[in-house]
């Protein structure tokens, strides 16, 4: 299985290209995590925001490839504990899916496209500033991992 993470913003900090890949690099190829940027809507003097999500979402959905398992980042999704997440992992895994995660930009995934989604999933009832969910994901999805394996690494 494979998940792909497609993350609105680029040109992402160094600390967050590091975050991710320090996780990255520890999952095995048949659990391997891609990270996809999504170029930002326009957000010019006079932000017409609803424009700009309009304009991530048409990027988000030219890049899905319709056989995947779609799961959407959202603050009011579904809370997983890691339990959980390993769980759903293993169902991705045995419903021989890919997995297709998205994670919204500044102003959040387009409503028709996250209600869209098999799964929207919550980290926290806190907003948490997208970069930093990008760096959250790679842990958990390592994590999760370790656990379906019996690594370690999760206690
Ligand atoms: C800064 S947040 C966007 C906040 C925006 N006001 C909204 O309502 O979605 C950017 C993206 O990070 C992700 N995100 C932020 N906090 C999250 C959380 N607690 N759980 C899951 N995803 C989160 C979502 O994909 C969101 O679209």
């Amino acid at each position: 299985m494979r998940v792909r993470l497609l993350a609105v913003g680029t040109r992402m900090p160094v600390w967050v290209n590091e975050g991710v890949e320090e996780y990255r690099k520890r999952l095995p190829r048949d659990f391997a995590l891609e990270v996809e940027e999504i170029s930002p809507g326009q957000r010019g003097k006079n932000a017409d925001i609803p424009r700009a999500i309009a304009q991530e979402a048409e990027r988000i959905r030219a890049r899905l490839r319709g056989d995947e398992h779609v799961v959407a980042l959202e603050v009011d999704g579904k809370p997983w504990s890691t339990e959980q997440l390993a769980q759903q992992a293993e169902a991705w895994r045995f419903a021989g899916r890919d997995v297709v995660l998205l994670v919204g930009g500044p102003d959040g995934i387009e409503a028709g496209l996250s209600l869209a989604a098999e799964q929207r999933w919550s980290l926290s009832p806190l907003t948490l500033p997208h970069p930093l969910v990008r760096i959250l994901l790679a842990e958990q999805l390592y994590r999760a991992w370790t656990l379906m394996v019996g690594h370690p690494y999760h206690r």
